[in-house]
């Protein structure tokens, strides 16, 4: 449970196009940051700490061309799980579930003489689901990097939770992958509507291999939230809070 949560960042960009301006109006429950106009490629940047009541709410209007939309820009309860939700997809669907290592002299590990030469495969999947270390499995708990577990970091220092490897052959892509992962998920949470043909359950059962993929193809159903004009022209900047 952090007192302090960290700070969240928005920014809104006008991209609607040459000679369009876009008036923002942004408010939160006991804020107003007052009208902005924004000529072509300008924008507006604010930020926030969020509530540890997890009630913050910020919410904006905009106005161009004669059109008018408002939105809730942030809703404590539903986006601050983002990260938290690839965390806890990460613990139970780590891409890379095997990570090989090779010993490079003799030692005892647990009581075990392991010799040197001895190529071993660290099972993350395992690691990550282990009933010593996580609690209600194997549920699917964003909210657990909420609460408790809330310091944990993807990086390599905290063993109970590794998907991208740890040591000087961890994975270079770590720092790309943290920041487009939220990215990614955000632009298609905030885009579309998400269903799956006949409202059926996700099949989320694994194929065995080096690289994990799911045993039946996803099928979903997408419908677009906005007119494409508008989806195309917001854009919210999350900045990955570990
Ligand atoms: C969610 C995204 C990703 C996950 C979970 C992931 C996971 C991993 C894991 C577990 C390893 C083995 C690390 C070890 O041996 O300790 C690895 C290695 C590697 N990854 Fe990633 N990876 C991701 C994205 C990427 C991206 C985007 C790139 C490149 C742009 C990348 C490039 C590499 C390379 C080159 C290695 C080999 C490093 C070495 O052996 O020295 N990965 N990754």
């Amino acid at each position: 449970f952090s007192l302090f949560p960290k700070k969240t960042h928005v920014q809104i960009n006008n991209d609607l196009g040459s000679g369009i301006d876009l008036t923002v109006h942004c408010k939160s429950k006991d804020d107003d940051l007052g009208e902005r106009h924004l000529g072509y490629h300008n924008n507006f940047d604010f930020g926030f700490r969020p509530s540890i009541f997890q009630n913050t709410l910020f919410f904006c209007s905009f106005q161009w061309n004669g059109l008018f939309h408002r939105f809730d820009i942030y809703v404590q309860i539903r986006d601050s799980l983002l990260c938290p939700v690839i965390k806890e997809t990460l613990r139970l669907y780590p891409p890379a579930p095997l990570v090989p290592r090779e010993t490079i002299e003799d030692c005892t590990v647990a009581g075990f003489h392991v010799p040197s030469g001895t190529r071993l495969l660290v099972n993350l999947r395992k690691l990550q689901r282990d009933p010593n270390v996580w609690d209600k499995l194997p549920d699917f708990m964003p909210e657990r990097f909420l609460s408790d577990r809330a310091n944990i970091d993807m990086r390599g220092q905290d063993f109970e939770l590794i998907p991208f490897g740890s040591g000087r052959r961890i994975c270079p892509g770590i720092t790309f992958s943290l920041r487009v992962l939220p990215l990614v998920l955000a632009r298609l949470l905030h885009g579309f509507e998400w269903g799956t043909v006949g409202d059926k359950a996700i099949d989320m059962s694994e194929s065995p291999g080096l690289t994990n993929h799911k045993a039946t193809p996803l099928e979903v159903t997408l419908s677009p939230k906005l007119p494409s004009m508008i989806s195309a022209s917001i854009k919210m900047h999350t900045t990955y809070n570990q």
